[in-house]
């Protein structure tokens, strides 16, 4: 491959391992990017069921077959797995051109494969989508999931910059997300701290209260929406993150041993009664969070929710989804959250995503409710 080539626009293009993330992109890439998707997976179900549901235009089984035309390959399958699918790619013919990327949590381990074989040295520019979600599979694919989330890339050194350029301009169209270019040991240590470590945190916190509710289940039963919210992501898939720890395994454990030594002051604080030192942990805290960046989809996607003023009246809450329902907004949950006696409650809608979120507090506003926000209005 030459760096003075010209580069043709990307026309076709393969995902290997057609499942949430790879389903995705390739919806995106066929819809909105107007890119031929060719499809290869383990599983031929999978293969099959991609092709019926007309997320890719043509189902491989074999893997060579499924890589020949391509301008792009996208490597989607478990991190664990990845680098001997990436080297088996270093011993099939592919097209002069042809750029492999990935879409793995971690960065490390895939771009020191790459570098390992000499033919895919200049033709390997790692990826890694920043939206997802807990579920997985072929059929939870969605050609919006990554609206508007970052996308990073992380180039090698030997990577024609006129190759990014041509993968960046695919993936922006296809996917509408926001490109941008990081070091590999830096993006493992950043993704590392706010999405690995949040896992490993929120599964402890699960299993730490889980043990606790085999003796008495007041524990599950009182499980507020605090709890939920802190532990969504509880629910990912086992073996995905199994292999994420793995390979992010050298951030992890200095992420590991910042919090434990985090874990222990505020242990100590407790234990000697010491008020303020206690306060100002939460008051930095408190000031962090307020000053997050505008909300967009990060790594640990926001739920689109907004808590509405319940009306002190029988059929309230039919009253709200009525007037949800007559614009079309469809609301994911709804909860209600008790109030102290003699002030009315709150009803907790989860919106599907930021349209439907804007246009319910629009709505629920226009028609006289009191909607608070989570994310943006003040805690008095
Ligand atoms: N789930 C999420 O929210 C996000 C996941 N990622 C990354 O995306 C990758 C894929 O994750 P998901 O789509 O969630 O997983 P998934 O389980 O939905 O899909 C993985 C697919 O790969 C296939 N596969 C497994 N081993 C294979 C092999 N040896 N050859 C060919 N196909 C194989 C499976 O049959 C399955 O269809 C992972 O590396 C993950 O770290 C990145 C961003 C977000
Ligand atoms: O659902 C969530 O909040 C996630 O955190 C999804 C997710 C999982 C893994 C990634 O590498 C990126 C995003």
């Amino acid at each position: 491959m030459s760096g003075q080539a010209e580069f043709d626009r990307i026309k076709q293009a393969t995902v290997i391992g057609i499942g949430l993330i790879g389903g995705s992109l390739a919806l995106g890439l066929k819809e909105r990017g107007g890119v031929t998707v060719h499809g290869y997976d383990a599983s031929p179900e999978t293969v099959a069921k991609a092709e019926a549901l007309g997320i890719i235009d043509h189902g491989h089984t074999s893997l060579e077959a499924a890589v020949r035309e391509a301008d792009v390959v996208f490597l989607a399958v478990p991190v664990g797995v990845a680098s001997a699918i990436l080297t088996e790619l270093a011993q099939l013919p592919l097209q002069d051109q042809c750029i492999i990327s990935d879409v793995g949590s971690t960065k490390g381990d895939i771009l020191r494969t790459a570098v390992s074989h000499p033919a895919l040295a200049a033709r390997f520019i790692g990826g890694h989508p920043m939206a997802g979600s807990h579920q997985s599979g072929v059929e939870a694919a969605r050609a919006h999931l990554f609206e508007n989330a970052y996308y990073v890339l992380t180039p090698l050194v030997d990577t024609s910059m006129d190759q990014v350029r041509r993968l960046s301009e695919c993936l922006e169209c296809s996917t509408g997300a926001r490109l941008v270019i990081m070091k590999a040991d830096h993006h493992d240590r950043v993704v590392g701290a706010i999405s690995h470590l949040p896992h490993v945190l929120a599964a402890a916190l699960v299993n730490q209260v889980a043990g606790y509710n085999q003796e008495n289940e007041w524990y599950h039963r009182l499980a507020a929406g605090g709890f939920r919210d802190l532990t969504r992501v509880a629910a990912s898939d086992p073996v995905m993150w199994r292999d994420i720890l793995l390979s992010n395994r050298e951030a992890l454990l200095e992420l590991l041993a910042d919090w434990t030594s985090e874990m222990e002051a505020i242990q100590r604080a407790i234990q000697q009664g010491e008020g303020a030192t206690i306060e100002s942990f939460f008051q930095e805290a408190k000031q962090a969070r307020e000053g997050l960046p505008e909300r967009k989809k990060g790594v640990i996607q926001p739920s689109w929710e907004c808590y509405v003023d319940l009306p002190d009246r029988p059929g309230g809450i039919g009253e709200v989804t009525t007037l949800l329902g007559r614009e079309e907004i469809s609301i994911v949950n709804i909860g209600v959250m008790q109030s102290r006696e003699g002030r009315p409650g709150a009803l907790r809608l989860v919106l599907a995503d930021q349209e439907q979120w804007s246009r319910a507090k629009a709505c629920l506003s226009q028609n006289g409710y009191s909607i608070f926000d989570p994310d943006t209005d003040p805690v008095d």
